[in-house]
């Protein structure tokens, strides 16, 4: 092997080591914050194959991730939808990257048995599918694209507003039945009606301009002050939104705080005759507390895009021993039920696909931590091709004093070029640049860094 550059994780073993403590990698030349050569590197300049890194594709992943991964060289292995846990767990032994949308819960149990995994892409905006805490003490990083698709949730949701406003749902099934009925009792316009959001982030504040050129009024409750865009105004408890608001839509992350957040009491305060939309996470939602309400007539009309439980693929699924309460959800009037779509468009996908893919192979190759979820965020220029006998090293680690002391006595017998550690509650990131180093060395490093961890 001729060796130009080399990087390696040597990740603590009070962590738990992540199996991939002998991987080596070779960087790109590029800094690592810019756009990605999509070119793979010269195969004689790195100490491993791209060909070794296997990465598992879930949930039809956009062909821009796709080709983004593949154009490194790495062995891709795509499906279109999620798999049984049993199949999840028998296929991620064996990657180095998995890449998920919404559906694939990576829980504890399931990430144990990711003894090879290096890096998770979550080609969406949520991350609650993902046991972040455990795949960080494990040296997992996570990846996901923050607002690529907010543009097009925000579209949807404002699609619903007129929608909900107009019964639009209910005609048209109405007419596709061969029914013509044509009202106007409790059809509205939207113009100079309140919307509520409740949750200003990046849908939230991008929803609230929307709304507002369309001549609502907007007001928004967010347990953050923020600042409001427009002519918008933050009121400070929920309640003040729920009972000032004609539509109320939700974009709150699921938490534990967020679980049912509206529910029976929630929707009493409501107006009478308004309007829910949710499409945030399905736990947010009582659903039965909103059957209730709508059959009462309290709630005028709701739009669903989410469930506590979604199925896997796509077919017959949206049947009552998903949920228990799907045949009477559809049974009312004025209910728009969406299978979460809010984020999928082409643009979007198409943006997650080239952020997320980009992201992976920053990390995979150069180390490089910006816009993880669950590890400090850290940059360094990289290495160049011109640079031989160098090596970039990354060292994951607890957060406890003396060790950077004592990773330093052992890199310390090398020139260390540069050198950056982070830290993010009790986890750290170290990266170094070292120079003077054969694969022989490397080795040695590796197994100096392991023995640091067993004591
Ligand atoms: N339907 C879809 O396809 C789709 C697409 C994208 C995102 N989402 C969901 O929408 C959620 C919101 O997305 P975003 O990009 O706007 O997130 P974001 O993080 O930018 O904004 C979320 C906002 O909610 C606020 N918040 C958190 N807890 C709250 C609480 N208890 N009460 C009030 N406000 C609270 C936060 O302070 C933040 O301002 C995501 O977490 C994701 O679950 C769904
Ligand atoms: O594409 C998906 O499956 C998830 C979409 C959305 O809920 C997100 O979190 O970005």
């Amino acid at each position: 092997m001729t060796q130009a550059q080399n990087i390696f994780r040597a990740p603590d073993a009070e962590l738990s080591v992540s199996p991939s403590a002998a991987t080596f990698h070779s960087p790109l030349s590029s800094f690592g914050g810019g756009a990605l050569p999509q070119r793979a590197q010269p195969k004689q300049l790195k100490p491993f194959n791209t060909q070794d890194i296997k990465i598992l594709l879930l949930e039809n992943v956009n062909q821009s991730g796709r080709d983004i991964l593949t154009g490194q060289g790495y062995q891709v292995e795509f499906h279109k939808s999620s798999l049984p846990e049993d199949q999840l767990i028998e296929k991620i032994r064996d990657v180095h990257v998995i890449g998920i949308r919404s559906k694939t819960k990576l829980s504890e149990k399931v990430l144990r048995e990711a003894k090879n995994l290096l890096v998770i892409g979550c080609f969406c905006i949520g991350t609650n599918q993902v046991d972040l805490e455990y795949a960080a003490h494990h040296g997992i990083a996570v990846f996901n694209s923050p607002f690529a698709n907010s543009r097009s949730v925000a579209e949807l949701v404002i699609a619903e507003i007129i929608a909900l406003a107009r019964q639009l749902g209910d005609r048209s099934n109405e007419m596709h039945r061969g029914t013509w009925n044509k009202v106007s009792n409790k059809c509205w316009e939207i113009r100079g009606k309140t919307l509520g959001i409740i949750g200003y982030g990046h849908i939230g504040s991008q929803l609230s301009v929307l709304a507002e050129a369309m001549g609502m009024s907007v007001i928004y409750y967010d347990v953050v002050n923020l600042m409001a865009l427009g002519t918008a105004r933050q009121v400070p408890k929920l309640e003040d939104l729920l009972r000032e608001a004609d539509f109320v839509t939700l974009h709150v992350p699921e938490l534990p705080e967020t679980k049912n957040m509206i529910s029976a009491t929630q929707l009493n305060q409501m107006k009478d005759g308004a309007y829910l939309i949710n499409a945030s996470r399905g736990t947010v939602v009582d659903i039965p507390a909103l059957i209730n309400a709508m059959r009462s007539g309290k709630i005028a009309g709701a739009a669903l895009d989410v469930y506590p439980s979604e199925p896997r693929a796509n077919g017959d699924y949206f049947i009552n021993n998903l949920n228990g309460w799907e045949e009477d959800l559809r049974s009312l009037n004025n209910i728009i039920l969406t299978p979460h779509i809010g984020g999928s468009t082409e643009e979007a996908q198409r943006a997650i696909g080239v952020e997320v893919g980009e992201a992976l192979v920053r990390y995979i190759n150069l180390g490089i931590t910006l816009g993880s979820v669950n590890m400090p965020e850290v940059n360094m220029r990289s290495l160049t091709l011109e640079e031989p006998d160098h090596a970039r090293i990354i060292y994951i680690h607890n957060n406890v004093p003396g060790v950077l002391r004592k990773v330093n006595e052992i890199l310390g017998n090398h020139n260390v070029d540069k050198q950056i550690s982070d830290s993010k509650g009790d986890l750290a990131y170290l990266m170094a640049d070292v120079s003077d180093v054969q694969t022989s060395d490397l080795k040695e490093i590796q197994d100096a860094l392991e023995a640091l961890s067993c004591k």
